[in-house]
């Protein structure tokens, strides 16, 4: 067995669909997902440690974070421990993350990190994915109008020719490509 591992950087727009995936990459493989750290407060549905780490300002700036963003006015960010407590678990993880958090990985950790960049080409179609998932209109117009969000719709120049771009329209062509990176990641084991 190689000591090779790797982290499936998950990274998109609001409703693109980073967390659909995520959970398939555990529910189809096993695939376990870091859990980042956030200031941002808990959503109805989110548990602490589950969804994220739920942080306040002060407990957010002793970690020991290998990125960190401000995020529609909130602070996210990835610990080097969250990560290998991952990695403990299986040779391969994920991570969702914004374009600027993916960019960081991917000039951190090169060839460990792959990046998926996951794009629907009708941004109205984002909103009804957003609708659809219970999201209240406010929440929604909160969240498209942050300039994060806007940002993160196209690929960034830094991430070009260093991702893998999903136009994630069909979820069942979309599994399909998933499926063809995680079996190619095993094969490099
Ligand atoms: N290919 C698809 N076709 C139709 N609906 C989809 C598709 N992929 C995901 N969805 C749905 O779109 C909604 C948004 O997906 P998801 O929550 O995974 O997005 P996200 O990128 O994690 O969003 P956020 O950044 O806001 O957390 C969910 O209800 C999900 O089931
Ligand atoms: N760079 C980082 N981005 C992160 C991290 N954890 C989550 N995220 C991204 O933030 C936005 C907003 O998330 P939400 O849960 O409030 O909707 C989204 O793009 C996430 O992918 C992180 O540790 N670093």
């Amino acid at each position: 067995m190689s000591n090779k591992r790797f982290v499936i950087v998950i990274t998109g727009a609001a409703g693109t669909g980073k967390t659909t995936i995520s959970d398939y990459l555990m529910k189809r493989y096993g695939i376990p997902k870091v859990i980042t750290h956030t200031t941002r407060p808990p959503r109805d549905h989110e548990q602490n440690g589950v969804d994220y780490y739920f942080e306040t300002q002060q407990s957010f700036k002793q970690l020991h974070l290998l990125e960190s963003v401000k995020y529609s006015g909130n602070y996210y960010g990835s610990s080097y421990e969250g990560l290998e407590r991952a990695f403990v678990k299986s040779p391969i993880v994920s991570i969702v993350l914004d374009t600027k958090g993916a960019i960081t990985y991917k000039d951190k950790l090169g060839s460990e990190a792959v990046v998926i960049f996951l794009r629907v080409k009708n941004p109205a179609e984002l909103k009804q994915r957003m609708i659809d998932r219970g999201d209240t209109m406010a929440q929604i117009q909160v969240r498209m109008e942050s300039k994060e969000d806007e940002r993160d719709l196209t690929l960034p120049s830094a991430l070009k020719g260093r991702s893998i771009v999903i136009d994630n329209e069909e979820w069942s062509q979309t599994r399909e490509r998933i499926d063809q990176i995680v079996l190619n990641l095993r094969k490099q084991l």
